[in-house]
This record gives C-alpha cells, sequence and structure tokens, in this order.
C-alpha cells in the first residue's frame, strides 16, 4: 500500500479493518470532542425542524404519452425550479428490485475491509474511486462521509467496461456488483433523458431540446455513506452546496439528513422509497439560462444510524459548449463554458459550495482579460 493510503488509515474516523478497529470506531465515535477537521463554522449549523411539503410529481401519465399529464408534470416542474431548484419524482418506471440491489452492493461495498477500499482510493484531479471525508484534499471543515464514485458514459458505458473497473480495483466478488451498477445507470440514463424531456417542454422548448444535449453524456454515480456520528450536531455529511453538475438524482434509504434551502430556511426531504429526489445543478441554471435555480442542499449526519445514499450526477460530454438555447438568450447571464472546464474548477481549484458557478465564471473571465494572471 502507498503511505498516502497508509495516512488516510490513521486519519480516518471510519476505518473498519477488524473487530478490534471496530470497537476503535465506536469509541472515537463516542468521544466527546469531534476531530477538529470535522468541525464546521457556528453559523452554518442551523438546526431545523422544517419538512418540505411539497408533494412529488407523478410521471405516469407523461411516460404514457399522455398530453394532458405531460403538461400538468412540466408545470410542476417549472414552478419548484423557478422557487428552489429541487422536486421529487414517483411513478419514475425504474424497477424497484433494481434500486434494492443497488443499494445493496454500496452497503457490501462500505462493509469491506478499509485496506480494500482504498484499493480503489480516488486519484488527485479524478472525480473517480473512494474517499474518506475528501481527507486528501481538504484540511478543514471535513464532511462526514466516505464515498465511491465511478463514471457512465451514455454512448460508451458498455456493460463490460463497468464490470472490468469493478471486478480490477475491487476483486472478481465485485464482478456482480458491476453487473447491477450497470443495471441501475442504465435506469438513470433513461430516467434523466425522461426529466430533461420534461425540463424542455417546462421552458416552452421542443421535447427534445436538452435530450439531444445530453444523449451523449458523461455522468458520474456515486456511493455515499454517513457513519453515525456522536457530535452530530457540529458537523455535515456534506455541507451546504449546489452541485456543480446539470441535475443530479438521488436515491436516499430511510434514514433521513438530506434537507434543501427553500423559501429562505432549510427543510428536511422526508425518504420516500418509491421516489427519487431532483435537483437543478449549476449546469443546468447556465442552460436555461439562470432562470431555473440551481439548489442549495445539505446532508446532515445523526447519532445513532449510518445513512446511505445513491447519487447520480448527470454531465453533459466533457467537451459540449454550455449555451442556453436562442429562444432564452436574450441577455446572456453566463459565458459560454464547457462542463469539463466546470469540473476541473471543482477538483483542482475550489470546493463546491453555494457560489460555485458565480466564482467559476468570474475567475474565467479575469483569466480571459489577464491570461497572464496580471
Ligand atoms: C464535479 C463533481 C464535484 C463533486 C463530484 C462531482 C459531482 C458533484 C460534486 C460534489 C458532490 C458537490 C458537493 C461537494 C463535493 C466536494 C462533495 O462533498 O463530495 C462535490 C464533489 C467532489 O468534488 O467530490
Ligand atoms: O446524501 C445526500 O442526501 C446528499 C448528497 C449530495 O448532496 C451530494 O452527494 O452531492
Ligand atoms: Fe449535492
Amino acid at each position: 500500500m502507498d503511505p498516502s493510503a497508509s495516512t488516510l488509515i490513521l486519519c480516518s474516523p471510519f476505518d473498519v479493518k477488524n473487530d478490534k478497529e471496530r470497537g476503535l470506531l465506536s469509541l472515537l465515535q463516542k468521544q466527546t470532542n469531534l476531530p477538529t477537521r470535522f468541525l464546521w463554522p457556528h453559523q452554518d449549523l442551523v438546526y431545523t425542524q422544517d419538512e418540505l411539503k411539497e408533494p412529488p410529481i407523478d410521471l405516469k401519465g407523461f411516460l404514457d404519452g399522455d398530453e394532458q399529464a405531460t403538461i400538468r408534470a412540466a408545470s410542476q416542474i417549472r414552478a419548484a425550479c423557478l422557487n428552489h431548484g429541487f422536486f421529487q419524482v414517483i411513478n419514475h418506471a425504474v424497477d424497484i428490485n433494481v434500486i434494492q440491489a443497488a443499494h445493496d452492493e454500496m452497503e457490501a461495498f462500505f462493509k469491506l475491509q478499509m485496506i480494500r477500499k482504498v484499493l480503489a482510493k480516488r486519484k488527485p484531479g479524478s472525480v473517480w474511486g473512494y474517499s474518506v471525508a475528501h481527507s486528501d484534499r481538504y484540511s478543514s471543515k471535513l464532511p462526514w462521509k466516505e464515498t465511491f464514485s465511478f463514471g457512465y458514459d451514455y454512448v460508451n458505458g458498455p456493460e463490460i467496461d463497468l464490470v472490468n473497473y469493478f471486478k480490477s480495483i475491487l476483486g472478481k466478488d465485485f464482478e456482480e456488483a458491476g453487473y447491477v451498477l450497470h443495471k441501475y445507470c442504465e435506469a438513470m440514463k433513461k430516467l434523466s433523458l425522461a426529466i430533461l424531456g420534461l425540463l424542455s417542454i417546462s421552458l416552452g422548448l421542443d421535447g427534445s431540446y436538452y435530450r439531444k444535449f445530453f444523449e451523449d453524456g458523461c455522468s458520474i454515480m456515486r456511493f455515499n455513506n454517513y457513519p453515525p456520528c456522536n457530535q452530530a450536531g457540529l458537523t455535515f455529511g456534506t455541507g451546504p452546496h449546489c452541485d456543480p453538475n446539470s441535475i443530479t438524482i438521488l436515491h436516499q434509504d430511510q434514514v433521513g439528513g438530506l434537507e434543501v434551502f427553500a423559501n429562505n430556511k432549510w427543510q428536511a426531504i422526508r425518504p420516500r422509497p418509491n421516489a427519487f429526489v431532483v435537483n437543478i445543478g449549476d449546469t443546468f441554471m447556465a442552460l436555461s439560462n439562470g432562470r431555473y435555480k440551481s439548489c442549495l442542499h445539505r446532508a446532515v449526519v445523526n447519532k445513532e444510524k449510518a445513512r446511505r445514499s445513491l447519487v447520480f450526477f448527470v454531465s453533459p460530454k466533457e467537451d459540449k459548449v454550455v449555451r442556453p438555447p436562442e429562444d432564452l438568450r436574450e441577455t446572456r447571464k453566463y459565458p459560454d463554458f464547457t462542463w469539463s472546464e466546470l469540473q476541473e474548477f471543482t477538483q483542482n481549484h475550489y470546493r463546491a459550495d453555494a457560489t460555485t458557478l458565480q466564482t467559476f465564471i468570474d475567475r474565467f473571465l479575469s483569466k480571459k482579460t489577464h491570461p497572464t494572471g496580471k
């Protein structure tokens, strides 16, 4: 193992190599002082008891081709995206067994010994791989989570690629996981394109507009695990941020912890096993010329239970120019950029937060005006 991997193991509060270490883990979680690197600023730690009560959007009629139901769903989506950029969908046609199987594989992955998980460790500059609290990238405000991410190419994403990726980094016993995750990603691709169809209609565009833009995309699939934390009120599983990608489709387990900033306050999203949570990200905000809001959200942790979520970060092909359609382009809110430029910014220069897009654009424009950095 490389020295940085062993440092990671030593630093990590989530190390679980054997029963002795499992004991260590629970000791750590019971300690009165949270390691300072996990502390978040007081002003961020606003506690909420509110719950977002907006009803989920039923996709059945739209998926069956019913015109009235399509108009209804599109106008519900429009209202949600103009307001806060968040909605849930039900009757989405994703097989519950496919969802359950993906959760089972996620659980199997996180139960692995740390020594095996770090073999899949995320490389500097890359979004793919395993990360504990992003501790090798950041030194403060660490998120109380471990993640495992990999890409899903809408065109060149054949089953065999994912199966080989899982087998090569995790071993032969994860071959089946590759097939299961391939199925899940395929379902997410289908659902994302359907939602992009509704988003197009909701903005008064041809139903195929954004579908076409994303049909050769390359999305990012992620497992999130939030262990219980004795000092849950002092940290975050994922701090307040907007996703830099286009739209995000998330399935959370039954524990709860996701919160969105809507109507000027933090509101909890109660888990619904039959629903997918969808939020608008920065790239779609730019594609709608600022009409739709990139949703500010966060994940809190709790003292008793581990929480898990499956996240699909929908993204266009890396070199696609992010530019709103002509009909929405009256006064440009953002200049042209590519997804790979924004992604690179979040990996090498800036930690995604509530103002990622604006900061990226400001630096992007000043670099253009002063290419030498002066
Ligand atoms: C381009 C990306 C940056 C992140 C991974 C992908 C898609 C979403 C981003 C992220 C999840 C947004 C929240 C903050 C972040 C640092 C995280 O907590 O995981 C972000 C991702 C990342 O850089 O890992
Ligand atoms: O796990 C969650 O509920 C939120 C995760 C999230 O926001 C993210 O991974 O970007
Ligand atoms: Fe997010």
